[in-house]
């Protein structure tokens, strides 16, 4: 099972995602895409990436702006998992987003 990240451990990987919010025992990014499709076609893809990792976001849709949030609940917190699912949903929503920012 994974372990647990330290405080250290976490701030050092949450300066690779400056887009996640961190509060207690999960991470969360939310992002406005241009469309509901286009959203869904990021979910769609994560969705892939979760079960090929056999770790899986909450995940709120609401029209075309998505909530990711991750925490390891075997685990009771935040573990290597969440900031490696992280990073992978990151990389699907810079390859499907056409614009940056928030
Ligand atoms: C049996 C299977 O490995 C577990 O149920 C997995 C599935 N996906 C999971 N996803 C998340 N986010 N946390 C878990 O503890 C978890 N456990």
């Amino acid at each position: 099972m994974a372990e647990l990240l330290t405080s250290e451990e976490l701030t050092s990987a949450l300066t690779h995602l400056p887009a996640w919010r961190h509060s207690g025992s999960s991470i969360t990014r939310t992002v406005e895409f241009a469309s509901f499709p286009q959203a869904i076609q990021v979910v769609n893809r994560v969705a892939e990436i979760a079960e090929n990792d056999d770790h899986h976001p909450d995940i709120d849709i609401r029209w075309r702006t998505l909530t990711f949030v991750l925490s390891t609940h075997s685990a009771g917190g935040l573990t290597s998992k969440d900031t490696a699912l992280a990073t992978e949903i990151d990389a699907v929503i810079e390859a499907i987003r056409p614009e940056s920012g928030e």
